[in-house]
């Protein structure tokens, strides 16, 4: 039975059950449960805290998991990075009082607050930059004004929580994150199918089907408009001047596409919404 990963709580708990969810997995009903079996799938879910969830995997007491990105990083686990999930996105920076340096450089010798003083020491240490870095649990911009650090690292999202902090962003980025799946490498039953599941979700989410008439005389026009993954599907009409067209589309450039498409003499353009892919 493959053994999976998920967080109990935070950012990524509740959209990483309603993925796994549309992905035809059954899940805990009860936000105590701590484990819970889905006979079905042969799968059995572990939800734990998503920082712990890389020490989990990378030890081989778990096969596969969902984390963040920066997560798996500050854990320093053997666990490695499966797929990328498109949610749970955010970045994450130094910051340090309005007015303050702006350089990186500015750093050595300061004290920096994080709860990832294992992806920040590394990042620090790849830069040749020696600080004391003050380990936090959340909440690390406050330890700015509370006088326990000059500057802070952390997850910025929106920036609001710095910016009512007093604090501004500088140097380069430590890392952009996002919700992934990890594993540790081994192969597992069930594992493959996980992961062509959850990439089956994120097709149906990301693409839309079109469907278009279109006169033979530009056909190729219609089809450089909307090439599909592979290739679109044709099919003959009773007029044997037209053909149907059938391709997956990009969500976001639906209209888009549908106005070239008009404008090439394509006709009867239709959009439907996709539920489920295997791509
Ligand atoms: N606005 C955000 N705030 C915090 N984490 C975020 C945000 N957006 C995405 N994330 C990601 O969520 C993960 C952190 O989740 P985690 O559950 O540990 O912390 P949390 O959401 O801050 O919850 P809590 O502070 O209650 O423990 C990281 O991978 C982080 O990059
Ligand atoms: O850029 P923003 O949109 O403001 O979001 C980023 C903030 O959100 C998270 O804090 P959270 O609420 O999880 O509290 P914590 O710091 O105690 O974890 C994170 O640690 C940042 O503080
Ligand atoms: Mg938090």
């Amino acid at each position: 039975m493959l053994k999976i990963a998920v967080p109990n709580k935070g950012s990524l708990s509740e959209t990483a059950a309603g993925m796994l969810a549309e992905a035809g997995y059954s899940g805990r009903r009860d936000s105590r449960e701590l484990v819970f079996t889905d006979a079905r799938n042969d799968v059995e879910f572990f939800y734990l805290r998503p920082r712990d969830i890389a020490t989990y995997v990378g030890s081989g007491a778990l096969d596969v998991g969902i984390t963040g990105r920066d997560l798996l990083l500050d854990s320093e686990s053997s666990a490695q990075e499966v797929a990328e999930l498109s949610f749970g996105d955010s970045t994450f920076r130094f910051a340090r009082p309005s007015g303050a340096g702006i350089e990186l450089a500015d750093l050595s010798g300061l004290r920096v607050a994080t709860s990832y003083p294992g992806l920040v020491g590394a990042f620090l240490a790849g830069h040749g930059i020696t600080t004391t870095l003050v380990k936090l649990d959340g909440a690390v911009e406050s330890a700015v004004r509370l006088g326990v650090a000059d500057a802070v690292a952390d997850v910025v999202s929106t920036g609001g929580t710095l910016r009512k902090a007093g604090l501004e962003i500088f140097g380069p980025v430590i890392l952009e994150s996002t919700a992934v799946l990890i594993s540790n490498g081994t192969e597992r039953p069930g594992a493959d199918t996980l992961l062509r599941r959850l990439q089956g979700v994120l097709v149906a989410r990301e693409y839309v089907l079109m469907d278009y008439d279109v006169h033979r005389d530009h056909l190729d026009a219609a089809i450089a408009l909307t090439p599909g993954i592979e290739s679109p599907t044709l099919s003959p009409l009773a007029d044997p001047d037209w053909v149907a067209v059938r391709a997956m589309v990009p969500r976001a450039d639906t209209n888009q596409v549908m106005d070239a498409l008009y404008d090439a003499g394509a006709r009867a353009i239709l959009v439907s919404a996709i539920h489920a892919a295997r791509i």
